[in-house]
């Protein structure tokens, strides 16, 4: 079934701004509209050369506490990224990679058999993206808006011979992924692993498929940042991706000034 509801109950409203994150919090973030600014394409984003330093320097002052919850497969945020390589979860929880691995676990690929359906239909279809994630197909129509309801359809119609599978609606963009997959069931098993088991989670992310996970840090005691507009979960609010890199750094500031007291 497609999940585009977000839950009851929490109608769009002013947010404060988070508070500056401590050294007893987890840092889970969600990467496109969060960390980097969206592109019409998966392809087009700018990563700033100086993000994977800034995410090695919050590990450290988080004891490694870092991870990424991301829509993209692990291995796509791994280059994008590079070098800061930690653990997280793709694919929308699909895969997971624990901390102090190397090796990704994921759910099958599964999504094979609509990848190919959805490149044979769509191989005339100027501006129709079909992007192959493995476990998981997103089918992106941001150069071609118009056809949002011809590829939902598509994508639901190629689905029915695959069992398993649910949609999930993003921006611009409709996804077929494994069923058992969310974010907030990935956020979950991160923190029953160390270094993240007992800290407070705290989670950034921008689209309604982060709404699970802003569920999820706010049932364990931490909090969920929403990126940009909208109806959300979450407890704070920051306006774009460059907002949440200076609460990145400003978070980082504080805390190493709180290692020289
Ligand atoms: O959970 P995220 O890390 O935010 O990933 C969500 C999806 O991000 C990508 O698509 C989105 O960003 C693209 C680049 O800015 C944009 O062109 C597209 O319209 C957005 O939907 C990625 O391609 C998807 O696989 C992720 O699920």
């Amino acid at each position: 079934m497609l999940q585009t509801e977000l839950p009851t109950g929490h109608e769009q409203r002013e947010l404060p701004v988070p508070p500056l994150l401590t050294r007893d919090q987890a840092l889970f973030l969600d990467v496109d509209g969060c960390l980097i600014e969206l592109a019409p394409t998966p392809t087009e984003v700018v990563v700033p050369p100086w993000l994977a330093g800034l995410l090695t320097d919050l590990g450290e002052a988080l004891d490694q506490a870092v991870a990424v919850i991301s829509g993209r497969s692990l291995d796509v945020v791994d280059s994008l990224l590079a070098p800061w390589h930690a653990a997280g979860a793709g694919v929308h929880g699909a895969e997971l990679r624990l901390p102090g691995s190397h090796r990704i676990d994921a759910a099958p690929r599964g999504a094979a058999r609509i990848v190919e359906r959805l490149r044979r239909q769509f191989i005339d279809v100027p501006g129709v993206l079909i992007e192959d994630k493995g476990a998981a197909v997103a089918i992106h129509f941001a150069r071609c808006p118009e056809r949002e309801a011809e590829c939902e359809a598509a994508l639901a119609d190629a689905m029915r011979a695959v069992p398993g599978m649910r949609m999930q609606a993003g921006r611009l963009v409709r996804e077929a992924l494994p069923a058992t997959a969310d974010k907030g069931s990935a956020l979950r098993t991160l923190m029953e692993h160390p270094p993240f088991a007992g800290r407070v989670p705290v989670f950034a992310g921008d689209d309604r498929t982060d709404e699970a996970a802003f569920a999820e840090a706010e049932k364990q005691r931490g909090f969920g940042v929403k990126v940009g507009a909208g109806s959300t979960a979450a407890l704070y609010r920051l306006g774009t991706p460059n907002q949440v890199l200076l609460w990145l750094q400003a978070s980082l500031a504080s805390m190493r000034g709180e290692n020289d007291e």
